[in-house]
């Protein structure tokens, strides 16, 4: 009665401990790792990346604002210029050089006394104030700045998207002559953008400093303004704040934690942001963490499984332990007393002969005494057997005391009875228990069938009693109750 909740108490307590252990490991290296991880991208991997890719743009993309001053600065330039624009093939010569020597995909000059746009190629055009187009060239004019970065289709290129360095032109008392720089093609930055973003695995890209996006790696990610794009307009403020000092923020889109690294970069007059996927990072270890429970869950079932079967087999054992007689490998006399129990009960319901034969064998000490105990314990154990060969399989047959074994025939009248004991007194007389010396072997029994209304102890008393009988009549004999009694 107790035993089975105790089982089940350690069985819980076992599988209570196991979980726990598992949980608190997994979880712990799952919060360390992903700490170590944002820690990781904000105060390391981020900001590096954004001073690496910083510095590349330096070397690739600040070379244009170079080359434009330099040519803007250029005294052949301005006296070229002030000397009144007299041979264009002068000027176009050197931009052509300007552009084949530096690798640019264009270099331009615009006269503000002649308006002519001269070109690599020639004179494309002269700007003029009232077209759409050449509102640039006005802009940077009447600019304080001595230069602007501009994102427009160039005309001498069959309109491809280009970033023009607008350099203004100022003569030797800081007059505005003109505008004169080089162009790159969208196509090249993104090229580059793109390498970056394959290099380095973090997402980048350019707004200017009305929030636009200008340049993009991948046009996928991010378009117009980021002053309207959900997450990212909550740090849009932060963002355009003309800071060169490069600034760590985060914002959450799609359930995605996005760290961002960001600084304004004067020379292009362009915010640089680098961005990382925090969540994305983090994912592997989730699915690690995962894995973890999973192995954790199979863990613990298998050893719940295994814990289960050895307490089962255990307790079977013990059962079998505390039921079995040890020598004769039968029932023993607390196993018999449950069963008679049952079938008292059984009878009372369903009534049907039952007869008990109690078996003594015959001067066993003698046999002791001779061949000392070990062959008394095969001679009881031979007897176990052949008792146990003739009766039938619904017969309970078991060891009641030291020499003395007890039958229980289910169905079965004083009769039958009576011939079984008999069968089984002949088969012990005639067995050859293999002694050192021959030595007979019999057995004396009492036969008794229950009669109405008698209890166990009744009925014991009464076969003891036949059994008494037989070894006071001669032994080796079936004694039977008689009719009357
Ligand atoms: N070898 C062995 N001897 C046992 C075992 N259990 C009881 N005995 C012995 O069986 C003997 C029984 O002796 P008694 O009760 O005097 O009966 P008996 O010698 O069989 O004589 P009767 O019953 O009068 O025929 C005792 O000497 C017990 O020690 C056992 O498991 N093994």
């Amino acid at each position: 009665m107790q035993f089975f909740p105790q089982r089940l108490r350690l069985l819980f307590l076992v599988a209570t401990l196991l979980i726990l252990g598992f949980l608190t490991t997994s979880l712990a290296s799952y919060w360390v790792s992903s700490a170590e991880i944002h820690q990781d991208i904000v105060e390391s991997a981020l900001p590096l990346t954004g001073d690496n890719i910083y510095s590349e743009i330096q070397k690739d993309m600040l070379r244009p604002v170079f080359i434009s001053a330099q040519m803007a600065h250029d005294t052949f330039v301005r006296d070229w210029i002030l000397s009144g624009e007299k041979d264009p093939s002068q000027i176009v010569r050197y931009l052509n050089e300007v552009k084949t020597k530096n690798g640019t995909f264009t270099s331009f000059l615009v006269s503000d006394l002649s308006r002519h746009y001269y070109h690599a190629g020639g004179i494309l055009k002269d700007v003029k104030e009232n077209e759409a187009r050449d509102a640039w060239y006005f802009r940077v004019r009447e600019m304080s700045v001595p230069f602007e970065t501009n994102v427009d289709p160039d005309m001498a290129n069959r309109d491809k998207m280009t970033i023009f360095i607008n350099y203004r032109v100022e003569d030797f008392q800081r007059r505005f002559i003109g505008a004169i720089g080089v162009g790159l093609t969208l196509d090249t930055m993104k090229d580059t953008l793109q390498s970056y973003e394959r290099r380095f695995g973090r997402h980048i890209y350019f707004v200017n400093q009305h929030g636009e996006v200008v340049l993009t790696g991948n046009k996928e990610q991010h378009r117009g303004s980021i002053l309207k794009q959900a997450g990212l307009s909550e740090i849009a403020p932060q963002i355009l704040n003309q800071n060169t000092i490069p600034t760590q923020l985060s914002y959450t889109i799609d359930n995605q934690l996005i760290q961002a690294n960001t600084r304004f970069i004067p020379e292009l007059g362009w915010y640089l942001i680098v961005e990382q996927n925090e969540s994305a990072n983090i994912k592997p270890l989730q699915r690690i963490l995962l894995i973890n429970l999973l192995i954790s869950a199979v863990i613990t079932i298998l050893v719940i499984v295994v814990a289960l079967f050895n307490i089962n087999r255990n307790q079977r054992q013990l059962e079998q332990l505390a039921t079995i007689d040890r020598l004769t490998q039968i029932p023993n006399r607390q196993a018999f007393e449950i069963v008679l129990r049952q079938k008292l009960n059984e009878l009372a319901r369903h009534p049907r002969p039952m007869s008990g034969v109690l078996i003594d064998v015959d001067f066993f000490k003698s046999i002791n005494d001779e061949f000392g105990h070990l062959h008394g314990d095969a001679v009881l154990q031979q007897i176990a057997a052949l008792l146990r060969q003739s009766a039938r399989a619904s017969d309970v047959l078991a060891r009641w005391g030291g020499e003395e074994f007890i039958c229980l025939l289910d169905d079965c009248d004083q009769d039958a009875a009576m011939e079984l004991a008999e069968r089984m007194r002949v088969l012990i007389a005639e067995h050859n228990f293999a002694l050192p010396r021959p030595h007979p072997v019999t057995i004396s029994l009492g036969v008794a069938q229950l009669l109405p209304n008698e209890n166990a102890i009744e009925f014991f008393q009464r076969a003891d009693h036949l059994l008494y009988e037989a070894k006071a009549k001669s032994r080796n004999c079936v004694v039977v109750a008689s009719c009357e009694a």
